[in-house]
């Protein structure tokens, strides 16, 4: 019996319905009919096979192919539920144990402030179960306790430093203040030093290389502003015998007296009074002219004269000086500064020769040699 597509003897493809009227199969790759032969195997007392018939199993492609894909599609159902499943089972333990701690752990790292590790500060997961995690937040822990012990001994070298600097500070404003005072001490040592060295130990006035020092500053002075400089040689009179009449330290009190009596005859503050070596002086006075240097050089020889210091080997019978007084413009054609110098010493000289206790004015030109 036959139902359905079937391919009879002759090999053609026919459809025989339930009241077996046969019509033709209609064409198309899915209204092909196909068949399987299982033949029926009957084994005797024997033990031998006999072929006894067979039966055949006709389908068409449509029905194997549908059935196919019937399956497949309860396999794909199938593996997309499970798939599913697994996916969610895999998000809730992922969540329940990995996403929670990770996220937990990044919070707490996100969180540190390595600034402010004074405080020990730690992390700890929760679960009775340990893994991986776990072992992560113990090395966070571990690595914090470190920086919190590094940092409190940083904390405690850093007090130490700052004590340090401030007694350092201390020590070094208290340096400072030394230094400033031997600075002072040493510019007033130096003011005294060259005090010193410009002041004539005997007498207390500017010595000869202050003298020197002054003569050519106001020379040039002078030349700038076109005033005249005057130049004076003092000598006292006879003052070897005096030295040899009353002794050395008599004579040194003379000339001591003679100093300050001169320095107190000055016209002007800025005048100079000089001890140019042994028993001679010498006054500078800018803008001074010969006429005005001879009259206060007068008045000097007066004044030595009113000390009325006793002088047995002298004519006047008291110590008395004598002056030779030049004067010149420096920025006069001509005029040179040794030639002023050998005026003021030849008016001395002369004065010498007329008789002491007098003042002479050089009148000839000075002139640079
Ligand atoms: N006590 C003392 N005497 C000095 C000093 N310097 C120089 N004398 C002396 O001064 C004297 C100068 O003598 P002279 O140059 O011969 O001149 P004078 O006797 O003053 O005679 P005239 O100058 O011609 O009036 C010398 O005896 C020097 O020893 C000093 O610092 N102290």
């Amino acid at each position: 019996m036959a139902l359905g597509n079937i391919i009879d003897s002759s090999g053609a493809q026919v459809h025989i319905e339930e009241d077996g009227s046969q019509s033709a199969v209609r064409p198309g790759f899915l209204n092909a009919a196909t068949s399987h032969r299982f033949p029926i195997l009957y084994r005797d007392e024997h033990g031998v096979m006999h072929d006894i018939g067979s039966w055949t199993v006709y389908s068409s492609r449509h029905v194997v192919i549908g059935k196919v894909a019937y399956g497949f599609t309860l396999i794909l159902i199938n593996s997309v539920i499970k798939t599913l499943v697994l996916w969610f089972i895999f998000l809730y333990v992922f969540r329940r144990w990995l996403g929670q701690p990770i996220t937990r752990l990044a919070d707490f790292v996100r969180e540190l402030d390595l600034n402010q590790m004074e405080t020990p500060r730690s992390i700890h997961l929760p679960g009775r179960r340990r893994h991986e995690l776990h072992f992560l937040a113990d090395a966070i822990n571990l690595m914090l306790a470190k920086l919190h012990r590094h940092t409190i001994h940083n904390h405690a070298l850093y007090k130490e430093l700052e004590q340090e600097k401030q007694s350092l500070s201390a020590l070094n404003r208290s340096l400072e203040l030394r230094i400033a005072e031997r600075t002072r001490d040493l510019a007033q040592a130096n003011e005294q030093l060259r005090s010193l060295s410009l002041t004539d130990g005997l007498t207390g006035i500017a010595n000869r290389r202050s003298f020197d020092e002054t003569l050519e500053q106001e020379w040039r002075r002078s030349m700038r502003h076109g005033t005249p400089l005057m130049l004076a040689f003092i000598d006292v009179d006879w003052f070897k015998p005096y030295n040899d009449h009353y002794g050395h330290l008599a004579g040194d009190a003379v000339l001591r007296q003679v100093a300050q009596t001169l320095r107190q005859s000055i016209a002007r503050v800025g005048d100079t009074v000089a001890r140019y070596g042994g028993e001679e002086f010498a006054i500078i006075a800018a803008d001074t002219d010969g006429q005005a240097g001879a009259d206060m050089l007068r008045r000097m020889c007066d004044a030595v004269h009113a000390l009325a210091i006793a002088h047995a080997g002298s004519a006047m019978g008291r110590i008395t000086i004598s002056a030779g007084v030049a004067s010149c413009n420096p920025g006069q054609p001509g005029a040179g500064l040794d030639g002023l110098l050998q005026a003021a010493d030849a008016a001395l000289y002369r004065a010498k020769m007329e008789g002491r206790n007098r003042v002479v004015l050089a009148t000839e030109l000075i002139v640079s040699p």
